[in-house]
């Protein structure tokens, strides 16, 4: 990439960057989770396994770097009537309902509706537990084929289907571009899947297994059945996400990056954080996918504090040191997860080319309202205002802040973001409850006049 490109880019919201200090408590309160999966206990969130993980791709480089590259210009250049952008109207929730109502991942009525594996419920040919490698005819089983009917996404790795397994599961089977692995590439696969098979985490999507024949390249994983958290800010799926629900997914995120910063073997490093990997299951709790980018840290025991390779990752969320410097550090996930929170908070896409020119980088906008004081302009207009949400947006903002730091030295670490977004869960949940009893107060007063 070429310094004048890397520029373009590196425009955003770092240069934007004025800071307005504060201090944010960190007291560390857990908060409440679901019943889906507590994470009131640090250790048992963080804790490993050596047997099931999460979810691999890779990306042909040279177009990962050529579509970054487009990416910032198309944002700079593109004539706004060429460039979609986020709606942020409330009609655009409308009926557009894509897998929300399926979301019964595994159901026998969606597998009905979906005509696969009609007798995989009676079957008794699991996977042996710890055997990731699969056969083509497992492969072609399982998506039928590879099916038009059941497919399911596009990206930069190749084609995803939806299949099931012969246990019943149902997995998303990743299946490579031909020539995004050449021959050459296979160590870089297997190293890949390598990583993929140590890490195991309830907000990571898991890994179930590979396959490595001829010249396809297959990754298999957890289906979530709930769409990407980009789809569900653009109301893809029928309903406004809720402030808490929001809440909880910028903690499920930070969960799973802390994870894998901090395992046990060696930090893994994400490099493509970004609201299209995060998918939601279908009580909205999110599992970060795609390892397509994933390296492992340096190991900075040995006195190394980066790993130097080549850019990849997704215009607008990149790391402006990183795009400088080539140097690759647990801090750019750290700067992705705070445009990350500014999505969350606005709804709107990291860039938008459509809006007027001060508008266009979100993070900068909002990072600017929240310096002026006025932060809570800043809010999704498909969500309500309330005191409890006015405090969030406030402290989210002045997170999202610490994660932008031009300096990645000034950046929280991402167990720092976990910590403080848990008292920010706390503050909110307290100040919504206290908010209801005085409404629930007054309008009884009322009735009683
Ligand atoms: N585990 C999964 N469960 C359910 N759907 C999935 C899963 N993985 C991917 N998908 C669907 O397939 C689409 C393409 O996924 P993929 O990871 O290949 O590309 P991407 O992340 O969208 O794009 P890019 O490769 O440019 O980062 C996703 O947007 C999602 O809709």
């Amino acid at each position: 990439m070429h310094n004048h490109q890397q520029q373009a880019i590196m425009k955003s919201p770092n240069s934007l960057y004025s800071r307005r200090r504060r201090d944010i408590s960190s007291s560390g309160s857990a908060g409440s989770g679901t019943p889906e999966r507590p994470y009131n206990s640090p250790a048992s969130t963080y804790s490993s396994s050596s047997s099931s993980h999460k979810s691999n791709s890779d990306k042909n480089p040279v177009k990962i770097a050529a579509r970054t590259v487009a990416g910032a210009f198309i944002a700079c250049f593109t004539p706004p009537e060429k460039v979609e952008t986020n709606n942020n109207s409330l009609s655009s929730c409308g009926g557009h309902s894509a897998d929300a109502s399926d979301a019964s991942s595994g159901s026998g009525s969606e597998r009905r509706r979906l005509g696969i594996y009609a007798t995989s419920n009676n079957s008794t040919h699991a996977r042996e537990p710890g055997n990731v490698k699969f056969s083509m005819d497992e492969i072609y089983k399982a998506t039928k084929n590879f099916s038009p009917s059941l497919k399911i996404g596009q990206g930069g790795f190749g084609t995803v289907y939806k299949g099931q397994l012969e246990d019943g599961n149902l997995v998303a089977i990743k299946r490579a571009k031909k020539g995004v692995y050449d021959k050459n590439s296979g160590a870089e696969f297997r190293s890949e899947v390598r990583t993929l098979e140590r890490v195991e985490h309830l907000n990571l999507v898991k890994f179930y297994g590979y396959l490595e024949h001829v010249d396809e390249r297959i990754i298999v994983v957890e289906y979530v059945a709930n769409g990407t958290l980009r789809e569900h800010l653009d109301c893809m799926h029928g309903n406004v996400l809720e402030y808490a629900a929001r809440l909880d997914i910028a903690i499920d995120v930070a969960h799973a990056v802390t994870y894998l910063h901090t395992y046990i073997d060696h930090p893994i490093i994400h490099r493509d954080i970004k609201s299209s990997n995060i998918l939601l299951t279908e009580n909205l709790r999110a599992k970060v996918a795609d390892f397509g980018f994933a390296r492992l840290a340096a190991d900075s025991e040995a006195g190394e504090t980066h790993v130097s390779t080549q850019v990849r990752g997704t215009a607008g969320y990149l790391d402006p040191e990183y795009l400088k410097t080539y140097q690759l550090t647990e801090k750019s996930d750290v700067y992705s997860f705070g445009v990350l929170l500014v999505e969350l908070v606005t709804g709107r896409r990291p860039i938008e080319p459509k809006r007027e020119l001060k508008e266009r980088i979100t993070a900068r906008w909002a990072i600017k309202k929240f310096t002026e004081g006025d932060a809570i302009l800043t809010l999704d207009p498909r969500l309500e205002r309330s005191a409890a949400t006015n405090l969030a947006i406030e402290k989210i903002l002045e997170l999202a802040l610490q994660c932008l730091a031009p300096n990645r030295r000034s950046r929280p670490s991402m167990r720092k973001c976990v910590e403080m977004l848990w008292s920010i869960r706390k503050d909110y949940t307290e100040l919504l409850a206290s908010d209801r009893s005085s409404d629930s107060r007054s309008s009884n007063t009322i009735r009683e006049e």
